[in-house]
């Protein structure tokens, strides 16, 4: 069950941005390496994202969880969509998926960015 309230932040940011992503520290100081993995996939990629630091508030970490049922961070999403975390992100990123995946939502990468 999630809050009303942390559901009601987590589906603004989903919504309100194409690419989101909730991770552990901020895309310019990541916390964890699975974190900053992904941050370097999206970059590479040339992707615009928002960045969440779910270290600083604890109901949005286990709000997330519960949401998503996705027990880890970091947690990518795409047009509202959970996409999955740093395995799943670096395989899709690997066999090209991930490009296909944002430019079939038309997701800006690369130059267009
Ligand atoms: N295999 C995971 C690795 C991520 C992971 O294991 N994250 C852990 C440690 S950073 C986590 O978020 N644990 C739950 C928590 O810290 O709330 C992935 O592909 O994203």
């Amino acid at each position: 069950m999630v809050d009303q309230n942390v559901k009601d932040r987590i589906e603004q940011d989903i919504k309100g941005n194409d690419v989101v992503l909730y991770m552990k520290g901020t895309p310019v100081f990541p916390q964890c390496g699975f974190s900053a993995a992904v941050v370097q996939v999206l970059s590479t990629v040339g992707v615009k994202f928002k960045g969440i630091n779910i270290l600083e508030d604890p109901g949005l970490r286990q709000g997330l969880k519960d949401y998503s049922n996705w027990p880890t961070f970091p947690q990518l999403y795409v047009k509202g969509e959970l996409v999955g975390g740093c395995d799943i992100v670096r395989e899709m990123y690997e066999s090209g998926e991930l490009q296909s995946l944002l430019a079939d939502k038309g997701v800006a990468t690369g130059a267009n960015a």
